[in-house]
């Protein structure tokens, strides 16, 4: 669940933050890196001998590594994070978008001072608040009411400001009949509602947010959508998720990492597309092995058929041919819309169980229903994940273009239903 902390990187109070200009830098990284070691018993060797060396000489070991060059790294480590740097003012957010294991959360880690960088520099004003780790940050024996006292005083607020807010969190979160039942009771969707409430009632100026939103249904991450734009007219909003048009809808820029480095920062509507259209070799060798099952399973993913016009109101109906090299279960499909413009406009969420059986052909037949667009010609991406959501099986961009040819608006944040048959 939430981890609220204060930031151990350089600090400025809150009330000196608050002295500032709207658009005062809140965020400020600099040639930021950190190193990690893959193997357990070598990491803790040179854990050892750093610690020695800090005590012992000026500068350690591990350090003077890695400040001289990558090839100087120990065996078995590797750069989770190198050369990273941005800016972040009050009233932006930035999006962290890259595949699994591309140093996100660990640059999210060092953000909230949970972690300590190994080179660079973290600048830090004001108050933050995240959420970033499942179970981490309430002590789970405690209620839910103790834990938003004790989590109240971390971020240095004080009863009575606490006792202000209580409604309001608990409300938000909903967990009234559960607020004096201890944590570890809570279901991990409980949890990550308490925590993003607590985080955002605090009023921080920074808000650090991981991937764990994804853990709350639709609606809670529909109304976190909503608190967050709120809380963006006062602080600086840092945002990790795979689900993008969740980035798309609410990042005004993104940093693109890739085996610990920025391949692109800029403007979301920029960057975004061309990281999903990004062709997915571009991972070190280092990720492969953590994502070698997810993209190596498929060996095709064809375009069958596509309703080719719809009228508003109609159902669209998409067919696609996959074939994989070994079984693997399909949880999740998400079949987005994206205007001629590469806008995401709206997109189907379907939760399934479906078998995608070895060297098998297998047809997936999908229907949205009602679908209301306002006119002109849209593509459809579609993407099908596993393993709760934690690895992607496919994701087939651009898989069909159709044409709508009603006459009405647009709606915010459009979901329409689908339905899938094998
Ligand atoms: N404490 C650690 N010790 C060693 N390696 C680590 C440690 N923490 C993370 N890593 C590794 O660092 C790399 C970056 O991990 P990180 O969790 O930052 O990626 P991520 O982009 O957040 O991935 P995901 O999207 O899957 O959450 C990965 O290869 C990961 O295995």
């Amino acid at each position: 669940m939430s981890e609220i902390l204060e930031s151990n990187a350089v600090a400025a109070s809150s009330s000196e933050a608050s002295t500032h200009s709207d658009s005062e830098v809140l965020v400020r990284v600099e040639n930021l890196g950190k190193v990690f070691c893959r193997d357990f018993k070598k990491s803790l060797l040179y854990g050892l001998q750093d610690s020695m060396g800090d005590l012992f000489s000026a500068k350690s070991d591990k350090k003077q590594r890695a400040q001289d060059s990558e090839h100087k790294l120990r065996p078995g480590e590797f750069w989770a994070n190198k050369d990273i740097n941005f800016e972040l003012r009050r009233g932006e957010c930035l999006g962290l978008i890259g595949q699994n294991g591309a140093g996100k959360t660990t640059l999210l880690k060092m953000l909230n001072g949970l972690i300590k960088p190994d080179v660079g520099k973290i600048e830090m004003r004001g108050r933050v608040g995240a959420l970033i780790a499942l179970g981490a940050g309430f002590n789970p024996l405690l209620s839910g009411r103790e834990n938003i006292y004790v989590n109240g005083s971390v971020l240095g607020l004080t009863k009575i400001e606490i006792d202000e807010k209580f409604d309001d969190i608990v409300e938000f979160a909903e967990v009234r009949k559960s607020i004096d039942s201890p944590v570890q009771t809570y279901s991990s969707g409980m949890q990550v509602r308490l925590g993003f409430a607590i985080a955002s009632s605090m009023k921080p100026d920074v808000l650090i947010l991981d991937e764990i939103l994804a853990v709350g249904d639709m609606e809670f991450q529909a109304k976190c959508m909503i608190e967050i734009s709120k809380n963006l007219a006062s602080c600086a909003v840092v945002f990790v998720s795979h689900q993008e048009h969740l980035v798309q809808r609410i990042c005004d820029r993104v940093l693109w990492l890739e085996a610990g480095k920025i391949v692109e920062s800029g403007p979301t509507f920029s960057v975004l597309p061309k990281y999903i259209d990004a062709p997915r070799n571009r991972i070190s060798s280092e990720q492969k092995e953590t994502n070698l099952e997810k993209l190596d399973c498929i060996n095709i993913v064809e375009l069958v058929s596509c309703t080719l016009e719809v009228e508003s109101g109609d159902n669209l109906k998409l067919e696609i041919l996959i074939n994989a090299s070994s079984r693997v279960a399909i949880e999740t499909f998400y079949i987005a819309f994206r205007d001629n413009t590469g806008k995401f406009v709206a997109r189907s969420t379907i939760s399934c169980e479906v078998i995608i059986e070895a060297d098998t052909n297998t047809n997936l037949k999908f229907q949205v229903k009602d679908l209301r667009l306002k006119r002109g010609s849209y593509m459809v991406d579609t993407y099908a994940y596993s393993n709760g959501e934690k690895s992607l099986v496919f994701q087939f961009n651009s898989a069909a273009k159709f044409l709508m040819r009603s006459m009405i608006a647009s709606q915010v944040d459009y979901q329409p239903d689908a339905v899938i048959s094998v």
